[in-house]
């Protein structure tokens, strides 16, 4: 599949209230920059299942404007909305009586395209998430593991080629084994597709590990901060997101931080049996290699050769630099 376009979803001003007075959403501006993820983040009831719903229209927002690309989603024809818009829900909501290839070719068929594109589209789809189309193409989807359903509903998603992918909580109904293994293959996939993706978790962890940006929203849907993982890291923007992200939020930052290429130790002045590690690992695997290795050291490595080597205090001086 080629990288296609994606858009830019915004939101100005908008507002929820589901009739009885619940005020889901008070005001919330967001943009999503176009080809990026973004990870809805907060406690439950924050709102965040409800701004999804409003981008692709299940729900209706009370006040305020949601665009694609500019253009107003509640002016836009709701089928051909949806069809620009991909949605992964945590039980994946595939249709039971129907096989996996079915399943994915739901959108296609609808969009009446001929039955050797289809299957074809039905098959590269399956590749890309993983599966493969003459083994589980044919089964039904309680034949299938938690996480292969899910990759199947992530296909599904992607089977029209939408321009945005909206994931709600897609990873948190499989162990946590499973689940990092789904995050690592959707980051792989990402970056063949590049689609706009706003993807809801409750899990701080999994926003870290995933988004570009991360939202931090708290009750009544209020934008505590907008920020990339690292920085909302060094510096929660308020009491409310150092307390989300959690007191090891420094432990944290090690997972999104790369190991520097410049000031690294000779590598003579270190034990030869150090670990070693290529210069693409962050630090967080820096300092796991280091506390498993117990010589003091690990040993940086790139496509050419040893790069230099780095201590604890290295790791940490790495870590706290440009606080
Ligand atoms: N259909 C509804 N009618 C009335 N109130 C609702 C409805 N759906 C959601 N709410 C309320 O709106 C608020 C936000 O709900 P929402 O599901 O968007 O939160 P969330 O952050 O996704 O929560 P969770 O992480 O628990 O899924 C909650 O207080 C909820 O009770």
């Amino acid at each position: 599949m080629d990288a296609t376009a994606a858009a830019e979803i915004e939101l100005a001003g908008v507002r929820k209230e589901y009739p009885g007075g619940s005020v889901a959403v008070a005001s919330l501006d967001l943009v999503v920059p176009a080809g990026s993820l973004t990870v809805l983040v907060g406690p439950s009831g924050s709102g965040k299942s409800t701004v999804l719903r409003m981008v692709n229209r299940l729900i209706a927002p009370t006040a305020g404007v949601i665009s694609l690309d500019g253009q107003d989603v509640t002016k836009s024809d709701v089928v051909a909305l949806r069809r620009k818009i991909g949605y992964v829900i945590q039980h994946v909501g595939l249709f039971p009586h129907q096989t996996v290839a079915q399943n994915v070719a739901t959108v296609p068929k609808l969009l009446g395209w001929d039955r050797k594109r289809v299957s074809a589209r039905v098959e590269e789809l399956l590749d890309l998430v993983g599966l493969d189309a003459g083994l589980h193409g044919k089964r039904y989807p309680h034949q299938l593991s938690g996480g292969q359903r899910q990759r199947v509903g992530v296909a599904r998603a992607l089977a029209a080629d939408p321009v945005v992918l909206l994931m709600d909580e897609p990873f948190s109904a499989v162990d946590p084994i499973v689940r990092g293994r789904l995050q690592q293959e959707f980051l792989r996939l990402q970056e063949t597709v590049r689609k706009t993706i706003l993807l809801v978790t409750h899990d701080v962890d999994e926003a870290v590990r995933l988004g570009d940006h991360i939202a931090v929203l708290s009750e009544g849907g209020k934008l505590e901060q907008f920020a990339p993982p690292a920085e909302l890291l060094a510096r929660p923007a308020s009491a409310f997101v150092a307390e989300f992200v959690g007191a090891d939020r420094g432990v944290k930052r090690l997972s999104v931080t790369p190991i520097p290429r410049q000031g690294l130790r000779a590598v003579g002045e270190v034990d030869g049996g150090s670990p070693r590690l290529p210069v693409s690992a962050t630090l967080y695997d820096a300092l796991a290699a280091l506390l498993e290795g117990g010589t003091g050291h690990v040993v940086v490595t790139d496509g050419e050769g040893e790069l230099g080597a780095m201590s604890a205090d290295d790791i940490y001086t790495a870590a706290t630099t440009g606080d």
